[in-house]
C-alpha cells in the first residue's frame, strides 16, 4: 500500500533536495571508483607472485583484496592481516599468514586518512592504527592507497578529525592534558556511536583524537607524543610510505613517491 508523505516541500525546494541528492550520490560514486582505481593500480604494479602481502583495513583495502582475488591464477600472495580483514580475505579465498609465519612482509598495502607531500600520514579514522603500523613497518615497501580527497600538501589541510592516538585507558586523561599543555590544539576520547562509552580498540585501549593547531615537524611531534606514557601508539606515519596512489577525479591515478633522504 502507498503511503503519502507527512508534509510536502513547495516545489522550488523539493527540487533543491532531488539536485542535492543527485549531486551528492554522484561524488559518493565518484569517490568509490577513485578508491577502486588507486587499489587495482598498487596491487598490479607492486605485488608479484608468492610475495608476504600484508593489508590495513578500511574501506579503499577492500578494492585491493578484490583485485589481489582477481589475480589469483597468475599471483600467489600470502596476505598478512589485522582482524578486520580476516573475513575478507577469506571469502575471498585468499591465502591467510601472520607475522609469526611471514615476519618480514614483501609489500604493505593501505588506505590513509590524509597523506601530505612528504608522504606522512594520518590513519586511525577507523580505530585500526596500532595494529596498521606493525604491519606497515614490518614490511619491505609500504604503498598507501587513496581517493582524491585524502591528497594534501600540509596535514590538517583535508582531514578535520585531528591525528588518532591509542591510549591505555587507566591514561587517558593526563595523556590528553599532556599533549594540549604540550602542544596545543584539543585532544577529545574518542566516543563509540552504536554503544554508549568510547571507543574500544582491538587491543582493548581507547582513542584519543588530537584537533592540532601547527606543527612544522611531524616526525618530533610524533617521537615526543609517543615517549608519553600511556600511549600505545600515534596515528602519524612518519617516513614509513613509499609510494602513494590516488584515484583522481578524472578517472586518472597520480602516484606520489616519497622524497629522497
Ligand atoms: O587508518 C585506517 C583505519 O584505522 C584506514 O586506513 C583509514 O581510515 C582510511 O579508510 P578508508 O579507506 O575507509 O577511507
Amino acid at each position: 500500500a502507498s503511503s503519502s508523505p507527512p508534509f510536502s516541500l513547495p516545489s522550488s525546494l523539493s527540487c533543491c533536495t532531488h539536485v542535492l541528492g543527485f549531486s551528492q550520490s554522484a561524488a559518493a560514486n565518484m569517490a568509490e571508483e577513485a578508491k577502486k582505481l588507486a587499489a587495482y593500480s598498487a596491487v598490479d604494479n607492486n605485488v608479484q607472485n608468492n610475495q608476504a602481502v600484508g593489508v590495513g583495513s578500511g574501506s579503499t583495502i577492500v578494492y585491493a583484496v578484490d583485485r589481489l582475488a582477481q589475480l589469483l591464477g597468475e599471483l600467489k600472495p600470502m596476505l598478512s592481516l589485522l582482524p578486520q580483514a580476516r573475513q575478507l580475505i577469506l571469502q575471498h579465498g585468499l591465502a591467510l599468514s601472520d607475522l609469526e609465519r611471514h615476519p618480514e612482509l614483501d609489500v604493505a598495502i593501505d588506505g590513509a586518512d590524509e597523506v601530505d607531500a612528504q608522504l606522512t600520514l594520518i590513519k586511525g579514522g577507523g580505530g585500526c592504527l596500532t595494529q596498521e603500523k606493525i604491519i606497515a613497518g614490518n614490511s619491505k615497501c609500504f604503498v598507501v592507497i587513496a581517493d582524491y580527497r585524502k591528497d594534501s600538501s600540509v596535514l590538517g589541510e583535508q582531514w578535520k578529525k585531528g591525528v588518532p592516538i591509542e591510549v591505555i585507558p587507566m591514561a587517558y586523561v593526563p595523556v590528553s592534558r599532556v599533549i594540549a599543555k604540550r602542544f596545543g590544539g584539543e585532544v577529545n576520547l574518542r566516543m563509540a556511536v552504536s554503544k554508549a562509552g568510547p571507543v574500544v580498540t582491538d587491543n582493548s585501549n581507547f582513542i584519543l583524537d588530537w584537533k592540532f593547531e601547527d606543527v612544522q615537524n611531524w616526525s618530533e611531534v610524533n617521537t615526543a607524543i609517543k615517549m608519553i606514557p600511556g600511549v600505545v601508539e600515534t596515528g602519524l606515519f612518519v617516513n614509513m610510505a613509499e609510494r602513494a596512489y590516488f584515484g583522481m577525479e578524472d578517472g586518472s591515478v597520480k602516484v606520489r613517491k616519497a622524497p629522497a633522504n
